[in-house]
């Protein structure tokens, strides 16, 4: 089906609606001038002479100014009137910036300043999201699978040209143990799709009390991250989750709680302790304690069906297409894409629709704000955690302007 554009689409109702907003706001300014030359005429007859400016002086001479028995009546339309006139062009100054802001917002089909509003199951544009996100991913190509499988290890390959992140060169062994307890398709109801709307959920303070719910659970694939709650936030973030994002630090959540029973539990892979503690866990084996930046859960109630281990390749394309950053990093100055980022460019692979929601970090300068919507912790918590967000904003800002991804929340 074809996309709909203009003043039926999302954004033009969007415009509409914020056109609709000066209008109204014009209205009530000439409401307000009607209003004042009544006063001005119940100045005229009642009270004295018409022109507010031919107030009369006051003691010695001086322009009334302040509350008194004589002069306050008629004082109040003057003040009035006087503040209007004074802020009448700060007041047009604002309508300007406002129209140049829906201009600017028609002429590059984005929705910065209008977040979308799509009924996402009535539109479907085939092909739209390979076509721009070839634009902004040099040899964007949907053929890699999205999951490890055990066939790539178990015969000799020509090896990966990575270590983890990126690639898993140096983790073969782990991974033919792994992977011969997991699965790698995606689900037949998924994979059956004519068209995959998804929607990446990001975790960001932007999902509170938003009443975005109801929306979210609408999209075929909901794409979650790390310890994100569901449970409890259903209005704001949803209950449907076909696929959950996370690596052994992040994975504090109840499997079985905070998924639905076919979510897929997507393992990021950072090193190759993260595939021992994966294998652990699924093995039922001694837990391995060290080589982890924060303890993993020792006990993790997950069906090994469900469970997935995340191509690197994901990984390579969002660090080095997206971010340009160099595969090889020097071990002081290391940076890495967050979960998020990956996550969109996972869903750029396989998605035919790609809307983002709960995306968005506060100002570097705004200490108190908090950056979750279900904890109370602000950016400092980031500090030594190797992202550069503000990078990020800016390429997630292309892929919005380009209408590659669109946002349900304000970015
Ligand atoms: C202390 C720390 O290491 N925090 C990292 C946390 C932490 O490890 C997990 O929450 C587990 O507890 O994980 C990260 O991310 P986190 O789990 O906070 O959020 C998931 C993704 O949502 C997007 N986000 C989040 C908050 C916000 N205000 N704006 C956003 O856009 C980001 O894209 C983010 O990736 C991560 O994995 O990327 C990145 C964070 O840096
Ligand atoms: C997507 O990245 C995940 C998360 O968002 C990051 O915050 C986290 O960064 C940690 C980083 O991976 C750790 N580096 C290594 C090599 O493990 C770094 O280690 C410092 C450290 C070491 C020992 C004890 C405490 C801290 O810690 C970063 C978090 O502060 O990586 C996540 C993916 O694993």
């Amino acid at each position: 089906m074809p996309v709909v554009r203009g003043w039926n689409s999302p954004r033009g109702v969007a415009q509409a609606g914020a056109l609709g907003w000066i209008l109204r706001r014009g209205l009530s300014c000439l409401r307000h001038r009607v209003v004042f030359k009544f006063l001005l005429k119940w100045r005229g007859t009642e009270h004295g002479r018409g022109d507010p400016a031919e107030l009369p002086p006051g003691p010695r001479g001086r322009a009334v100014t302040s509350h008194n028995e004589s002069s306050g009546p008629r004082l109040i339309p003057f003040l009035l009137i006087k503040m209007i006139n004074k802020s009448r062009g700060k007041i047009l100054g604002v309508l300007a910036l406002f129209l140049v802001m829906v201009w600017y917002s028609i002429y590059r089909e984005d929705s910065f300043y209008f977040p979308v509003q799509e009924n996402n199951k009535t539109t479907c544009p085939l092909g739209e999201v390979e076509k721009k996100a070839a634009q902004l991913i040099g040899n964007y190509t949907r053929d890699h699978p999205l999951f490890l499988q055990l066939k790539d290890y178990f015969w000799a390959k020509t090896p990966s040209l990575y270590e983890l992140p990126y690639g898993t060169k140096g983790s073969e062994d782990i991974l033919l143990r792994l992977l011969s307890i997991t699965h790698y398709s995606l689900p037949e109801s998924i994979q059956s799709l004519k068209c995959r709307r998804c929607a990446v959920v990001g975790n960001g303070h932007r999902l509170r009390n938003s009443s975005m719910g109801d929306t979210i659970d609408t999209y075929d694939v909901v794409i979650r991250l790390n310890n994100a709650p569901v449970h409890g936030y259903e209005q704001d973030v949803g209950s449907k989750t076909t696929m959950r994002l996370f690596y052994p630090e992040s994975a504090h959540f109840d499997p079985r709680a905070e998924n639905n029973p076919d979510t897929l539990l997507v393992l990021v892979p950072f090193k190759p302790m993260d595939f021992q503690w994966m294998e652990a866990i699924l093995n039922d084996k001694k837990r391995v304690r060290k080589g982890f930046w924060k303890q993993p859960p020792l006990i993790w109630d997950a069906n090994p069906e469900q469970v997935r281990v995340l191509n690197p390749y994901y990984m390579e394309v969002t660090a080095a297409k997206l971010l340009n950053l160099p595969m090889k990093q020097p071990r002081k100055v290391k940076q890495k894409p967050t979960t998020g980022l990956l996550a969109i460019t996972l869903a750029l692979h396989f998605c035919d629709l790609v809307h983002i929601a709960g995306f968005g970090y506060p100002d570097s300068a705004n200490k108190k704000q908090t950056i979750h919507y279900y904890e109370q912790i602000t950016l400092k918590s980031m500090a030594a955690s190797e992202h550069n967000v503000s990078h990020e904003a800016v390429a997630i800002k292309r892929m919005l302007e380009l209408g590659l991804v669109r946002n349900l929340t304000y970015f």
